[in-house]
């Protein structure tokens, strides 16, 4: 039974995939003081939050048990991704559920800010009749600037060309020709600035978009400029805002999301000219259903087939790419703790070459499950596909990575290389379709071995009576040969043997063998299957 804690408010019925699943618990745990989060966090596989919870480095190392943290949402500001990099859990998020939710709130509050009508609501309802007061402005024929063209901005700029407004799009990744499609103009952060009549942010919230916004920002902006935030508090510097709106040279704002939230601000949020809310862009029931659907099928997904769909700190591989790549995922692994058993030295240098087909694809998965198997040998065992670039970094280890499109009379086919110093050792494997996975070289000898768990690798040279005299010494020890693979150099020349056995050969057993002349070397291998390839 997995346990998932919940410590936001979720969608129940956005919960069900869990909820309704025998495999899963989930407690919902709201408004917790961190202080009780730390203690009670060692208890739980998954961790479900929103925007409140501040999932620390301190609650992520108590975190013991932890696979998943997973945010219904966008934002993970809120989570120390690099705490659970290191610690090996998958921070996942829920990257398009709530895209129109805060779209949507975008344009309310643009229309708002526009002609005042939170002002103006509240001055009706304090008895008064203001019509002069709250005179707006059109966004017929004015000219938006949008901060990041991501998901959002992309479809805000969108609602607003409905309102015939003339839109610049700045965003590292927007494209002259993507924008052209939007029919919008691509700009850069000085032109919005200079043309501008509303600006509006759609960033993630980054050391680099920190106080993007700020008052030597709003001094090249167009007088009376309208200002709105609906993606993260810090991207515009709220006490530059202020100022700039105290000075009038900038009109008005509209803010959804905050520095500190609640707000601490007053000169912000009692501002007549600054509309708020207290962070409901993403606050609609459909948004918030889907969030939650969306992290929770995936949380089922990872812990019942191990698919992984919008983590944050791996790489990021569609369906179709890990479907292709599966069948290497578990052989890739093996083939790393082989060769680490053979070579029994810690690398410095790992050397991964895809050949053919997997030329095209994303590997990053592969090379990470490779590295992690060669580093485990010797580091320890919490080292995961999520942690292992970091532990490769940590102990100041080299790799690379090639491909190359040649097939090297295989469909597709994965090298791997372990240097140590002048040592080196070699492997690769291939996928036959219809009969599994095959190591199909070891040290640059030929072979087609079927990876099982017990092997003994045996490096000798190619003379009469080699297999014999093995074969003999085995019985003698009662250890059964399943299968034999012979590679070999030249005629008579250098040459490897690697037998299946039943079972684990003692350490004595390998003494004899060694006794035999022209044999120079044997190591048994143990590797992991996984029960349904027994
Ligand atoms: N108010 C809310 O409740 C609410 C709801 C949903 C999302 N959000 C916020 O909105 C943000 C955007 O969401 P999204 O789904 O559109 O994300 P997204 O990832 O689709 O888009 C973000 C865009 O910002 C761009 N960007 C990054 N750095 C930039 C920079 N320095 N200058 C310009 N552009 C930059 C990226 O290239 C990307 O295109 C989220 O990060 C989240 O914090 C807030
Ligand atoms: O990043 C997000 O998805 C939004 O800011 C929504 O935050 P919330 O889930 O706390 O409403």
């Amino acid at each position: 039974m997995y346990k998932v804690i919940v410590t936001d408010p979720i969608s129940e019925n956005g919960l069900n995939a869990l909820t309704s699943n025998q495999e899963f618990q989930v407690d919902q745990q709201t408004g917790l003081d961190p202080a009780v989060l730390v203690e009670v966090i060692k208890d739980y596989d998954a961790l479900i939050v929103r925007s409140q919870t501040q999932v620390t480095r301190e609650i992520i190392q108590a975190a013991d048990r932890m696979k998943v943290i997973a945010r219904a949402g966008v934002g993970v500001d809120n989570i120390d991704i690099e705490a659970a990099t290191e610690k090996g859990i998958i921070v996942i998020n829920a990257p398009a559920g709530n895209t129109i939710a805060a779209t949507e709130h975008t344009m309310a509050m643009m229309l708002s800010l526009a002609r005042n009508i939170p002002q103006a609501y509240g001055s009706l309802t304090s008895g008064k009749w203001e019509r002069k007061l709250f005179k707006g402005v059109e966004l017929y024929q004015k000219t938006l600037g949008v901060v990041g063209m991501g998901r959002i901005g992309t479809e805000v700029a969108k609602r607003a060309k409905g309102f015939q407004m003339n839109i610049l799009g700045y965003d590292p990744f927007l494209t002259e020709d993507r924008a052209k499609k939007l029919g919008i103009i691509k700009a850069s952060l000085d032109e919005i600035a200079e043309q501008a009549d509303f600006i509006t942010v759609h960033t993630p919230l980054t050391a680099e978009t920190r106080g993007l916004i700020n008052a030597d920002y709003f001094a090249k902006t167009k007088k009376g400029v309208r200002i709105i935030n609906c993606a993260r508090g810090g991207i515009i510097e709220e006490q530059a805002l202020v100022d700039a709106v105290n000075s009038g040279q900038v009109a008005g704002a509209a803010i959804d999301v905050f520095e500190h939230e609640p707000p601490e601000n007053a000169g912000l949020t009692r501002n007549p000219r600054i509309i708020v809310t207290p962070h409901l862009g993403a606050s609609t029931t459909e948004a918030q259903e889907k969030v939650a659907e969306s992290v929770s099928e995936e949380i089922v997904g990872i812990f019942t087939s191990g698919s992984v769909q919008h983590a944050i700190n791996l790489p990021h591989i569609s369906a179709s790419v890990q479907q292709k790549i599966r069948p290497y995922l578990t052989l890739s692994e093996q083939m790393a703790e082989f060769l680490m058993q053979v070579f029994k030295k810690a690398p410095n240098k790992i050397n991964i070459n895809y050949y053919g087909e997997l030329f095209l694809e994303d590997t990053g998965l592969l090379t990470r499950q490779m590295i992690k198997a060669l580093l485990s040998y010797y580091l320890d065992s919490s080292i995961n596909i999520v942690n292992v670039m970091q532990v490769l970094k940590a102990h100041s280890l080299s790799y690379s990575v090639q491909k190359n499109a040649a097939h090297k009379g295989f469909t597709n086919f994965i090298e791997l290389e372990i240097v140590n110093g002048d040592d080196k050792a070699t492997i690769a494997c291939t996928y036959l379709t219809g009969f599994g996975g095959r190591i199909v070289s070891i040290n640059g000898y030929r072979l087609d071995m079927e990876p099982e768990k017990y092997l003994l690798y045996i490096d000798h040279m190619d003379v009469p009576g080699m297999i014999g005299n093995v074969g003999s010494i085995l019985g003698k020890g009662s250890i059964n040969i399943g299968s034999m693979y012979v590679g070999r150099q030249t005629i008579g020349g250098k040459a490897v043997m690697v037998l299946t056995v039943d079972k684990p050969v003692p350490d004595g057993l390998r003494d004899e063998l060694l006794s035999i002349e022209d044999l120079n070397d044997v190591q048994f291998v143990e590797i992991d299957i996984p029960n349904d390839e027994n």
